[in-house]
């Protein structure tokens, strides 16, 4: 008698959304709605801003954020070009004493002292970790929202990274490592071209797109391990039940053809999806 062959795991689904980008609701003063998780609830958003220019969503994303944090030289960018992404005819120090980061974290080797002094007499918390140099600036920060009462214990929390792509190639992978990481915080890479998160092998994905910010160019793509197993659903070159690895098959320029992409996999996946300008 033939034995029933194993069936596959079966993983509860995590929904993601980018509706944290959309412009305001004219009536809504609510926080951001469906960053990650399950989309019809809103999230508690924790800001990190790196050292690269802000994104031109910055002051947006700033509003909708419970915490604040800069690490190391991203505070200069607040400093610098926060002033500079709002309506004209607003004093450049009153919208910096407005964009108070809560907490700037780092080693401290590209804050400039004028910059970290202006914020630490406005009250931001100053986390000097010059003493480590084995973990980056983007890293010290995750550690420290992860155990942020105020923000760390919410059952949907959403980190969102400024500046983490689009610079130093050795920067851009050292940011994707913290995906990799960790896996089990919903934490999103952003520039003002496209946006990444991970895809934990651990559940089914339920990617709802929003045309009129993100898409069509889309990818998924095995970094930190092969995947022997993945399907996909709504792209136009979808996988079934296929074999991907780096050296081997990578999905890339792919394109979103549905307004919900469903991903299953046997490995943590990097998505990627393009942001129109
Ligand atoms: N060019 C870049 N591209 C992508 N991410 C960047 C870039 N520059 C900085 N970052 C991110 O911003 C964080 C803070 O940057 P900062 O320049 O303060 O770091 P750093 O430790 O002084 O870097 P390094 O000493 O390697 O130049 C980094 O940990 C990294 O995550
Ligand atoms: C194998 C290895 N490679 C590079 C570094 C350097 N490094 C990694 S993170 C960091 C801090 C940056 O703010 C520095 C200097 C290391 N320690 N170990």
């Amino acid at each position: 008698m033939a034995l029933d062959p194993t069936p596959p795991p079966q993983r509860p689904t995590m929904c993601h959304s980018s509706a944290f980008l959309l412009p305001p609701h004219p009536s809504s003063s609510s926080p951001a709605p469906g960053c990650g998780g399950p989309a019809s609830t809103s999230a508690t958003v924790a800001l990190v801003v790196l050292n690269q220019p802000l994104p031109r969503f910055a002051p947006l994303l700033w509003s909708r954020a419970a915490l604040r944090v800069c690490a190391d030289g991203g505070a200069n960018r607040v400093f610098d070009g926060m002033p500079g992404l709002l309506p004209g005819g607003q004093d450049p120090d009153e919208v910096r004493a407005r964009y108070k980061p809560d907490v700037i974290k780092g080693d401290m080797d590209s804050v400039r002292p004028e910059v970290k002094e202006y914020y630490s007499n406005l009250g931001t918390k100053i986390v000097d970790e010059s003493h480590d140099q084995d973990t980056t600036d983007l890293h010290k920060c995750i550690d420290f929202i992860a155990k942020d009462s105020s923000v760390a214990d919410k059952p949907n929390l959403c980190i969102l990274v400024l500046g983490a792509l689009g610079g130093r190639f050795d920067h851009e992978m050292g940011n994707i490592n913290v995906l990799h990481l960790f896996p089990n915080i919903n934490i999103i890479l952003l520039s003002d071209d496209c946006l990444i998160f991970l895809l934990p092998r651990t559940h089914t994905h339920m990617i709802h797109i929003e045309r009129s910010i993100e898409g069509p160019h889309c990818g998924l793509i095995p970094i930190g391990m092969p995947s022997t197993s993945t399907t996909t659903t709504g792209l136009r070159w979808n996988l079934d039940n296929t074999s991907m690895s780096y050296g081997g098959l990578v999905s890339t320029s792919n394109i979103v053809e549905e307004d919900k992409v469903t991903v299953t996999s046997d490995s943590d996946l990097i998505w990627t999806i393009s942001l129109q300008n």
